[in-house]
């Protein structure tokens, strides 16, 4: 894939995921964060796979068409980049972004069951470091993120709600929790009826 173009200063949200499957919780998350952020630009980052997940996803070809299929927006970005830089750890990618592209400022995007897991995410802090964190509304997630050991650990640089429209232009370490209508779309529930799909056809 060529190298997604962007203009200097731009913010740019960062959604990280397995996507295996892509479903409309992706692309719901995906358009909120758009408006409330004031992105200029989404990247998608479909991982090579999650380093902390046992199991393996699809293969990344066919979960990058399937996202190509239910993501279509002139803003959002269907990458691989991770697979090109070669890092699973997000606390890399990151790195590697920020010096290919210094002159972008980046918004790391993820649901609430993802602050609620991530001081088990490799060098975690060092993320929160990096770059501001927006944190969106999942269904029976909001208790767990913000009493979560991330939230507790950066607790003062919480921002309001309010600041959403300003966050990519803010110094990190600097997050913020957004409350939004939830859907109850998860890959998870996707890949499993697909399984007793699978086995009712046998
Ligand atoms: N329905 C949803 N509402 C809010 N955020 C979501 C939703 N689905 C996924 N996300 C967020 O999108 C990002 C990528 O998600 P991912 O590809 O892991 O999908 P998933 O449905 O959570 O998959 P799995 O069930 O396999 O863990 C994560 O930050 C996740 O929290
Ligand atoms: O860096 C880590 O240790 C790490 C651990 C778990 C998940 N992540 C990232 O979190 C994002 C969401 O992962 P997933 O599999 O829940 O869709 C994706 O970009 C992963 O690479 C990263």
């Amino acid at each position: 894939m060529g190298k997604p173009w962007a203009a200097p200063g731009q913010v740019i949200g960062l959604l990280g995921g397995s996507f295996d499957p892509p479903h409309p919780g992706h692309v719901h998350l995906s358009l909120e964060a758009l408006k409330r952020l004031r992105l200029d630009q989404l990247w998608w980052l479909v991982s090579p796979g999650n380093p902390i997940k046992p199991n393996p996803p699809a293969p990344l070809p066919a979960r990058m068409a399937a996202a190509r299929a239910v993501m279509q927006h002139p803003k959002v970005r269907i990458t691989d980049l991770e697979a090109d830089l070669g890092t699973t750890a997000t606390v890399d990618t990151l790195a590697a972004l920020q010096r290919v592209y210094p002159k972008l400022r980046f918004i790391w995007l993820m649901g609430a069951d993802n602050l609620a897991q991530l001081h088990l995410w490799d060098r975690w802090p060092e993320i929160m470091h990096q770059v501001p964190v927006a944190v969106f509304a999942r269904p029976g997630q909001r208790l767990p993120a913000l009493t979560s050991k991330a939230a507790q650990r950066f607790a003062r640089q919480r921002l309001r709600r309010g600041r959403a429209p300003v966050l990519g232009h803010l110094a990190p370490p600097a997050w913020l929790y957004l409350d939004m209508p939830m859907r109850d779309d998860s890959s998870t529930a996707l890949r499993q009826r697909e399984k007793g799909r699978a086995i009712r056809a046998e």
